[in-house]
């Protein structure tokens, strides 16, 4: 072990919290002024970590308005242990091994630190801060003057009388933990950024460690990441949901976030560098853009469709997709019934003329679904589950599907897309957007159609010929319309929508939210970054759109390589070759192809030269090598 020592700091270090700040919260839950005073022990917090005010100010400040006592801080105590940092506790072991030479320093109070970080290996011996003063009724009255911690500039006095032999790296996200290396006691002060960000603490430090992680990275020192994800960035655009946002920040990812889509040009500058892109619907990742994203690992679609991406370069260039399959599948079933309800009964346009004045007290061209035929144009996910609501609201369901698909319920498989349009009162189309499905609707088809039909497009906008549509629901062949997306669709709200289907009567135009739900876009925010994760941290590759699918066991004490490779004859043979060559055992070896590349992930022990690793990475046919450990 090196002769270094580290200098911990708890509160927003060790802890993502201010222990003070909470014990306030827990002290004054349920009390008038509880936000008030809280309020107030925050600001003075601040005001302490960025030097504004002296430390010892900002403690008996706070300590004055706190009204706490003993069964307060076990309070605290046990909701610390679930705050504790995570890239803390990613890091247990090196907390564990390097005990002896890790000392916490903090301002904050022994009563509430002890507890938390001897619980994750470190000792009670090594644990400077101050503590408190309680009156007979165990109540806090105050802190101990004896204590230098509990004063100006404690912390650089507490380490001058340590007289610690060896180099000695303050870790802290506060000006006092800076003190430290301004003093000259430290030899290095590193920033913690991970909970909070000081301009004026940053601004003065060594490094900026956005993690323990880096840190550790940085001086070469145990950790449970290979490689800090604090370096890998994330880019999710289209605003997608916060859980998504939470999990790859919790995982310690450089994340940045958009809230609309962008634009070929846009994207091109800002994919340099990303390793993790989420997107939606509205952002088309190109081959010119793939062609600057030098560091793209794996792109997550937060939706469904994937026509938006450039599948096939993704997989030449050894890029995992994932979608959301069917996340938001009841979301758009919902849609379509309350839609298609509305259509028949000519809600909308009676609802426009009473907004105009007009009261028409009528049953004219107002029917219930009750007995009519629901024709379903593609019977994927969307088209199942609509084909079993409406089955439940008395419809005969009529489908057709380019692919063999089994009938759900009652309902009626035809053969031909004009069986279908010839018997339907109302036709929906749930056809995925693939490129061949490009105006696959027009004139033609609406002309099979009933007179009076009901027509909606929740898929793809290019899908159905918006003309033809228009023209359709001019002459009367079509009574009512409801069309969630569109040829052409505005990257952002601020984005005016133009088209020509605007202001034509009885038909509901909505902007692409078929998916657009509270419940949906939670479990797409949940669903997708799990898949990702997955294939970030083990390899698997589960549920991917364009990689061949493996589901891998998790790695435990060896290194797994990841290769993948153009699939052609004999690269498993040249990878098996270098390993006999340099006498490396295989724990455990996976292959799965398809048509355009191959996926081999190797688990081995531990000891293997660099010289092995150049040789795999360079077999000609190499498109992508990664390591995990
Ligand atoms: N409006 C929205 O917000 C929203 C939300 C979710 C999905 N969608 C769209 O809805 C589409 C359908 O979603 P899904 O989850 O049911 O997809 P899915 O892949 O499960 O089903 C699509 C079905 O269409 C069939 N198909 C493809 N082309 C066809 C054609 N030309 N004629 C007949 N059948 C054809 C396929 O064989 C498949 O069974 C998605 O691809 C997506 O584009 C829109
Ligand atoms: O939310 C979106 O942007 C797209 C929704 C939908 O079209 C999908 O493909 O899932």
């Amino acid at each position: 072990m090196n002769n270094t020592y580290y200098i911990i700091d708890f509160d927003s270090t060790f802890t993502k919290v201010e222990g003070l700040d909470e014990l306030a919260n827990i002290a004054l839950a349920g009390s008038a002024n509880q936000e008030k005073v809280v309020a107030q022990i925050r600001s003075l917090t601040e005001q302490g970590m960025n030097g504004e005010i002296t430390f010892s100010e900002a403690l008996s400040r706070r300590i004055e308005l706190l009204k706490a006592n003993r069964s307060h801080i076990n309070q605290l105590v046990d909701f610390l242990y679930t705050q504790v940092s995570e890239s803390f506790q990613r890091n247990e072991k090196f907390l564990r091994e390097f005990s002896d030479h890790i000392l916490i320093v903090s301002g904050g109070f022994k009563e509430f630190i002890v507890p938390i970080v001897t619980s994750m290996g470190l000792k009670e011996e090594n644990v400077y801060a101050n503590t408190f003063v309680f009156d007979a009724e165990d109540n806090i009255i105050g802190v101990d003057q004896d204590n230098v911690l509990a004063h100006e500039k404690g912390k650089v006095k507490l380490l001058s009388s340590l007289k610690l032999d060896g180099d000695v790296y303050a870790i802290g996200d506060g000006y006092t933990d800076y003190e430290l290396r301004a003093s000259g006691l430290a030899n290095r002060f590193y920033a913690f950024t991970e909970n909070v960000k000081r301009e004026k603490v940053t601004a003065n430090a060594d490094h900026i460690v956005p993690s323990l992680d880096e840190f550790l990275y940085l001086n070469k020192l145990p950790r449970s990441q290979s490689y800090p994800k604090s370096r890998i960035k994330v880019l999710l655009l289209e605003n997608v949901h916060s859980v998504a946002i939470e999990a790859f920040k919790r995982e310690g990812f450089d994340v940045e976030t958009h809230k609309g889509a962008m634009d070929e040009e846009e994207l091109s500058e800002k994919i340099k560098g990303v390793s993790i892109l989420g997107l939606r619907s509205k952002t088309n990742l190109t081959k010119k853009v793939l062609e600057n994203a030098d560091k793209l690992i794996t792109v997550g679609a937060f939706c469904i469709g994937t026509n938006q991406i450039d599948l096939k370069t993704c997989t030449e260039k050894g890029i995992a997709v994932f979608n959301a399959p069917y996340s938001n599948t009841r979301s758009v079933v919902e849609l379509a019934i309350g839609e298609m309800i509305l259509l028949i009964r000519n809600v909308f346009t009676k609802s426009n003329q009473m907004h105009a004045g007009k009261w028409d007290k009528s049953a004219n061209n107002s029917f219930e679904v009750r007995g009519k035929k629901l024709g379903l144009i593609g019977y994927g996910h969307i088209g199942t589950q609509l084909s079993v609501i409406g089955e439940a609201l008395g419809m005969e369901v009529y489908f057709y599907d380019i692919v063999d698909k089994m009938p759900i319920g009652n309902a009626k498989k035809c053969r031909s897309l004009e069986e279908v349009l010839r018997v339907s009162d109302v036709v929906s189309m749930h056809i995925d957007g693939r490129k061949e499905n490009t105006n696959v609707f027009g004139k033609r088809e609406f002309e099979m159609m009933k007179d009076g039909v009901i027509f909606m497009n929740l898929a793809r906008g290019h899908v159905v010929e918006v003309p033809a549509l228009v023209e359709a629901i001019k002459s009367g062949k079509v009574a009512g319309a409801g069309v969630d997306v569109f040829p052409y669709e505005p990257k952002t709200n601020s984005e005016p929508f133009e088209n020509e289907l605007r202001g034509l009567p009885n038909v509901i135009l909505t902007p692409h939210i078929g998916g657009s739900t509270e419940e949906a876009q939670e479990g797409i925010g949940l669903y997708v970054p799990e898949r990702l994760l997955e294939y970030m941290n083990n390899g698997s590759t589960t549920g991917s759109v364009n990689f061949p699918e493996v589901q891998l066991p998790l790695l435990r004490d060896s290194h797994r390589l990841l290769h993948i490779h153009q699939n052609v004859p004999g690269i498993l043979a040249k990878i098996n070759n270098i390993f006999a060559k340099h006498h490396i055992n295989i724990i455990g070896q996976y292959l799965k192809t398809n048509e355009t590349i191959g996926y081999v992930i190797m688990d081995i022990s531990k000891g293997y030269t660099n010289e092995f690793i150049q040789e795999i990475k360079d077999i000609d046919e190499t498109i992508r090598f990664r390591m995990l450990y």
